[in-house]
């Protein structure tokens, strides 16, 4: 008999998605309360913004971190309060050889102070003293803050909804979205609402409370839902149809978690800063409702511009990005009754000419351009996939990506951290694996919070990367492969912000949970490193500038401090020639071709005169040195130019090629 036929431990499982998820919490981002909290806000911040961006609507998000006391959550769960009968059993039970230990240690500590008053002074011992008050205090905040680890997020969007009988699929059913096409989105994976909605039933058994509508509709769906984790399927409490006299559209989605807000409200506050640096024309309103008013918090990240990115448009499989399974999947879907009619309708790049091709390589194989695509068989189907990975097709154009746009990432690092000098570029369409990215970058220096070094902002598919820098191309690539010092940046003591944002159908994310991307894709390398590297060249010219112009500063402000003395030291010279015989030897030799001594005798001209023509020539020939230095710097086509972004009024962000006259450089659409 098998061990399983004996009920041992060898016994076939299955599991649903949802236990999979459930039990790999970690792979999705959800690792601990505190991440577990942050991750939440983030999946659904995103989902809103995809969401409104999805029908070109400039977004409005507005997100809610509400503590919630367990007595609190205990009412909303209808448990009644709850009077201990053995204390012992608690965790905040203190043994008596717990209270021997800290009746010892504060007893240590009052000796310490003691001697520290009599050898330093009361002051001293004083400050000791509320120094260790405040540790004591910082290590029980770090600690689990207990009666506030609960927290309620909604995050209200004004997106294109969610129509009323997709509702319990879309957010209580485990790998279920609309983000699978070949699309540029934020979300990708079917998965986020769904994982905080896990965690939600893991740690408080609170439902999801969503109320959404669509545009135009004249009634909002209302749903409280949670997940079946074992069937992976929604298990809906209530649902109805509300009124919408307003005609609201989006969605406002409400649930409530286990979290810590102490240990991850830098890296929230972090990511709105830096959602809000990537998407200028949205606006977040944050709000941090503590039990203890004085703890709030309410932030707001204005929209800037009212230019939105193109939307991503939804595009087809490049031939060379396709598996097996597939061309299977896409030969069961398709409408095509045509082999032909199915390579151009199916795939990028397969022209009706290319396609006529492509046949002609599998005719002898038993097909022609009629050939039904359902009646393929198996080997013609593995033909055809192996002769879409032998022929070279022409890359994706790129035209349906969404990148930010240098005018907003400019836009986004000036409102944000205000730099003292930026530079931005945007580079060409690349290609990895059949799928076609863009990056653009920003260099800056100096300018709010950044610490002297190389500041790292990560974003991908304009969503920040907060997590596991140290292995993401971006911050190898910047803190690795780049020569800064060539740039004239020093690399340890200027504060350097580089910004880059990776857009593509495909990000090569490591993981579900989005945190970062590999260094190990030799094209994106390079694109990141070309990027960064064209910013610094445009920054080191301005860099020069920025120099000649202090040393330029420096030299005026050596001259006009010396001009007290020379003009004094000058005038009592004059004043005792004025004084001397003319026709002395002194005075022969002065050519005074403007009378000056005798203009110094009647006292029309006095030191204070020669002060301030002395001033007037320095600041005359500064000015004339300051316009040669702009002519020789304009000539060699550098420092004298200001760039200045203005946004294109329609939808395309390609540019083409650059006309240069004297008094600017003007670049065209494609
Ligand atoms: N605020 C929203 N407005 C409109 N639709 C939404 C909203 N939030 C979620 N959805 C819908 O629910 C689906 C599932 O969302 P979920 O967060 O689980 O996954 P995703 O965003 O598709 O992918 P990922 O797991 O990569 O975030 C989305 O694809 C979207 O269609």
């Amino acid at each position: 008999m098998s061990k399983a036929g004996k009920g041992g431990s060898d016994k076939l499982q299955q599991k649903s998605p949802a236990e999979f998820f459930a039990e790999n919490k970690n792979i999705a981002g959800f690792d601990n309360p505190g991440k577990c909290l942050y991750t939440t806000v983030r999946e659904l911040v995103e989902n809103a913004l995809d969401s409104a961006e999805s029908i070109s609507v400039l977004p409005l998000v507005e997100i809610t971190i509400e503590e919630v006391s367990r007595a609190r959550l205990n009412t909303l769960r209808g448990l009644g309060d709850h009077a201990r009968v053995d204390e012992q059993l608690y965790h905040d039970y203190e043994s008596e050889d717990a209270r021997k230990k800290r009746l010892a240690k504060e007893a240590k500590e009052k000796q310490r102070l003691e001697k520290l008053a009599a050898t330093k002074g009361e002051a001293a011992a004083a400050a000791a003293a509320a120094d260790a008050a405040r540790k004591a205090a910082d290590g029980k905040k770090a600690g689990p803050a207990r009666g506030t680890l609960f927290y309620k997020v909604t995050v209200k969007d004004n997106g294109c909804g969610m129509s009323h009988a997709d509702i319990p699929n879309m957010l209580g059913r485990v790998l279920s979205g609309t983000k699978y096409g070949v699309k540029q989105t934020r979300g990708k994976f079917g998965l986020g609402a769904k994982m905080a909605l896990i965690w939600s039933k893991m740690t408080t058994g609170l439902p999801f409370s969503i109320s959404s509508a669509l545009r135009k509709q004249d009634f909002r769906s209302q749903y409280e839902l949670d997940i079946d984790i074992h069937k992976n399927a929604p298990n809906v409490h209530s649902a109805a149809k509300l009124p919408n006299a307003d005609g609201w559209h989006g969605a406002c989605l409400s649930l409530t978690i286990e979290g810590n807000w102490s240990s991850y409200r830098a890296k929230l506050l972090k990511y709105l800063r830096q959602i809000a640096v990537i998407t200028p024309y949205a606006q977040f309103s944050f709000q941090y409702i503590a039990e203890d008013p004085k703890s709030s918090l309410k932030l707001t990240f204005r929209r800037r511009t009212d230019v939105m990115p193109p939307p991503p448009k939804i595009t087809k499989h490049h031939p060379s990005s396709v598996d097996l399974e597939l061309v299977k999947r896409l030969i069961t879907e398709t409408k095509a009754t045509s082999l032909s009619a199915f390579l151009t309708r199916e795939f990028d790049q397969v022209s009706k000419a290319l396609s006529g091709r492509l046949i002609g390589e599998l005719r002898s194989g038993g097909v022609n351009a009629s050939t039904d695509p359902k009646q393929l068989s198996s080997q013609q189907v593995v033909r055809l996939h192996q002769l879409l990975h032998e022929v070279r097709f022409a890359d994706p154009s790129g035209s349906h990506l969404s990148p930010a746009g240098e005018y907003n990432l400019r836009l986004g690092v000036m409102k944000e951290l205000q730099p003292e000098l930026i530079a931005t570029h945007a580079g060409d369409v690349r290609v990895f694996e059949g799928h076609a990215f863009i990056v653009e970058a920003a260099v800056s220096l100096g300018g709010r919070e950044l610490r002297p070094g190389i500041n790292v902002y990560r974003f991908a598919n304009r969503i920040p990367l907060l997590f596991e820098g140290g292995s993401d191309v971006i911050t190898r690539t910047a803190t690795k492969r780049i020569n800064w010092g060539s740039y004239k940046i020093n690399q340890s003591s200027d504060r350097v912000g580089v910004f880059v944002s990776i857009v593509s159908t495909k990000i090569p994310f490591k993981g579900a949970g989005k945190e970062y991307i590999g260094d190990d894709v030799e094209e994106m390398v390079s694109a990141v490193k070309a990027a960064i590297q064209q910013c610094c060249a445009q920054l080191r010219v301005k860099i020069a500038k920025a120099l000649a112009l202090r040393e330029q500063q420096q030299r005026r402000r050596n001259l006009t401090k010396y001009i007290p003395d020379a003009a004094g030291a000058i005038f009592t010279v004059l004043a005792a020639m004025a004084g001397s015989d003319p026709r002395g030897p002194k005075r022969r030799r002065l050519q005074d071709s403007s009378n000056l001594l005798q203009q110094v005798a009647r006292k029309e001209v006095v030191q204070a005169t020669l002060e301030k023509k002395l001033a007037e020539h320095v600041e005359r020939i500064d000015t004339d040195m300051a316009l040669e230095f702009q002519v020789a710097q304009g000539l060699a086509g550098g420092a004298a130019k200001q760039q200045l972004w203005l946004a294109p009024l329609c939808d395309k962000t390609h540019y083409g090629p650059e006309l240069h006259a004297n008094a600017c450089v003007v670049r065209l659409l494609h």
